[in-house]
């Protein structure tokens, strides 16, 4: 009925767009796979073009699939294309004002990103660098002790970079991933049926697995976020907090001399701020991790372009780590870093736009209300711009004969503007922190490993890793593959460890001085869950001291001592990933082994005696 009195009223030469025709009601959700959905509006675009439409239970979703296309019409048209649709799981996200890139086109939507970037370009730019390039020296070393939990490493590399920069402790970091993932479920189409199923946010609470699973996650969430504003207000007061982007924010209330009441007021009060920095953390906890694992997924495909990147860094850098400080003269690394993004979009269906006034494209009618789709999986797949779209190919960035190069080369290849950050009023801020996150964990990891496919020990071939296989969520994320990480010199795991042991010791001086105590979240998820970080860092960094006697010991089977340390259960070591989020079997094993005996199997509660509060762990 909607379809047919929308189209008695189009105005002479104008169309409905063209598109797959549905089923009455349901229109075409029976034939959206669950995964990579993607791919499937992809290939109807081949047929339809590169704008189409579809109804999904009522609603018209759009689809662009050409950069031109989303440009004409999210930027130049950015006035009545900048609202959010609604999220039935979450239906008020666009009036609520806690996760600012869900929020509609309202008055706090417009000075809660004013506030975000304000945030990110007076402190991340200034002060704030040296924690990306901290977290990075720790990651490296743990990948290095073992290359086969890279999830776990690579979730704690960017929630605790995030963490840091926003707060300025990464204590926080383990409770954010499980709250995030949790969100991350609660807004992606397929992680909530209501999201698909509209009609089913009219599903009482008392009712609704998901409403309940929903509010149980927001309470939390909001619970750490308010524990995080007072720890920085804290740490303020007593002189002794590091710099974070809470920390620039209640700086900018203070009163001063010569500071104008109403400029030290602009951006909003204290809850805002807690709101504001909250989705930054979010956001960063949820989407960096994606471009590192798709980096190497494509280094086991690669070994060329990874030879091609090890060259500029030996050479550049004759030796040492990259530092950010380096970026100048590393166009291969900031090219790798692009490619990575558009060979495997991390945001593959794009975050979707609402229109608010009906339009008309090309002699095409845009429905008022219609959620729109800028589709980054096919804007990264145009032939013309770029060739060989499907390949792996860094030097499209760098060599001349490619129309995606642009000098001068100190400065391109860079993120700015770049379609997978989004299009128009809506472009995603984080962009300084992708750049620098990605530039670190990447050109860290081409420097101290060769990264490549496994070796099967039967048949000495190579085992196959799977080309494109990607986790469903609204952040895509390559599935597990196995991988080898190997030192690229003789004594580079040594130059991790000292690396490693210089960020602890630094992390641990600022715990000194003032810790935030995280001890009210044991019963949400566990005290394991919480102090699992830190258990692992010492676990690893006492194994790696023993790595000779470790290597005998391997060989000498199982009667043979186990190495001191704090084991955890098999299962625990991954059970807060992404893929995981949900799960209820937490593993609850933990063994302390000293002189080569199990001293005690732990549960949550005497973890904690032992552990203490974090940060005052002492291994005896
Ligand atoms: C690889 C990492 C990331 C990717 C690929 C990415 C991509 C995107 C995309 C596609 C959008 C939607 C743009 C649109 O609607 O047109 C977006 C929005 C946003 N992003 Fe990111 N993002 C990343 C990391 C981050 C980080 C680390 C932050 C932290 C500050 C961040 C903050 C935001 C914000 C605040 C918005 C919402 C803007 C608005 O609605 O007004 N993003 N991002």
């Amino acid at each position: 009925v909607h379809r047919y009195l929308n189209r008695q009223k189009l105005p002479a030469g104008v169309r409905p767009l063209p598109g797959p025709r549905g089923i009455p009601f349901i229109g075409r959700v029976h034939d959206i796979p669950e995964n990579a959905s993607w791919l499937k509006f992809y290939e109807w675009s081949k047929e339809y073009g590169a704008i189409y439409q579809m109804e999904i239970f009522g609603t018209v979703h759009v689809w662009i699939s050409s950069e031109k296309v989303a440009h004409d019409l999210l930027s130049k048209r950015a006035l009545i294309y900048s609202d959010r649709p609604t999220i039935p799981n979450l239906p008020d996200n666009r009036t609520s004002g806690d996760y600012l890139a869900l929020l509609g086109r309202t008055e706090t939507w417009k000075r809660q990103r004013k506030l975000c970037n304000h945030l990110m370009h007076t402190s991340a730019l200034a002060s704030l660098h040296s924690y990306p390039t901290r977290e990075r020296d720790r990651f490296l070393y743990l990948m290095g002790s073992d290359p086969s939990k890279y999830l776990e490493w690579i979730e704690q590399f960017t929630s605790r970079t995030v963490s840091r920069l926003s707060w300025g402790t990464a204590k926080p970091a383990q409770i954010l991933r499980h709250t995030t993932f949790g969100l991350l479920q609660t807004i992606s189409p397929s992680g909530a049926l209501p999201n698909i199923i509209s009609f089913l946010q009219h599903v009482p609470l008392a009712l609704s697995p998901w409403k309940k699973k929903e509010a149980a996650r927001h309470a939390l969430e909001d619970r750490l976020f308010k524990a995080n504003i007072d720890f920085v207000r804290r740490s303020l007061e007593s002189g002794r907090g590091e710099e974070s982007f809470v920390g620039t924010f209640m700086k900018s209330q203070l009163p001063a001399e010569g500071k104008d009441e109403k400029e030290r007021l602009k951006w909003g009060d204290q809850e805002e701020a807690m709101h504001v920095v909250g989705l930054m953390a979010i956001a960063g906890a949820l989407t960096i991790g994606s471009p590192i694992q798709s980096y190497i997924l494509a280094m086991c495909h690669y070994p060329e372009a990874q030879k091609a990147l090890q060259e500029e860094i030996d050479r550049v850098c004759e030796g040492r780590c990259p530092q950010w400080e380096d970026r100048e003269k590393l166009p291969m690394l900031r090219a790798v870093v692009k490619e990575v993004i558009r060979w495997r979009p991390p945001v593959p269906t794009g975050i979707p736009h609402a229109i608010e006034k009906d339009d008309v494209y090309e002699g095409y009618l845009i429905p008022k209300g219609a959620t729109i789709h800028a589709l980054e999986w096919g804007i990264t797949r145009d032939e013309e711009t770029y060739p060989c779209a499907d390949e792996f190919l860094p030097a499209r960035w760098v060599d001349p004969a490619y129309p995606t190069f642009k000098e001068p080369l100190t400065q391109y290849p860079n993120l700015n503007g770049f379609s997978q950050f989004g299009f128009g009023r809506r472009t995603c801020q984080g962009i300084p922190i992708v750049e620098q996150d990605l530039f670190l964990s990447m050109g860290g990891m081409a420097w101290a490993f060769d990264i490549r496919k496994k070796v099967d020990p039967v048949t000495g071939k190579f085992i196959p890793v799977h080309w494109n296989d990607y986790t469903p969520l609204l952040i895509a994320k390559p599935c597990k593959f196995d991988f080898d990480a190997i030192p690229r010199q003789e004594g580079r795991m040594e130059e991790l460890r000292q690396m490693f042991d210089s960020a602890r010791e630094e992390e641990e001086q600022q715990d000194k001085a003032i810790a935030m105590d995280i001890s009210q979240f044991e019963k949400d998820l566990g005290a394991e869950k919480i102090y699992r970080d830190k258990a692992c860092e010492i676990r690893y960094a006492d194994a790696a001291a023993q790595s000779d006697e470790l290597e005998q010991t391997a060989s000498e089977g199982s009667s043979t001592p186990l190495e001191p340390g704090l084991e955890l259960g098999d299962s625990s070591s991954e059970a807060d990933t992404e893929s995981d989020f949900g799960k209820e079997s937490l593993s609850t094993r933990m063994r302390v082994v000293l002189d080569g005996r199990v001293e005690k199997t732990l549960g949550i509660e005497p973890v904690v005696s032992v552990t203490g509060v974090p940060g005052a762990w002492k291994w005896a």
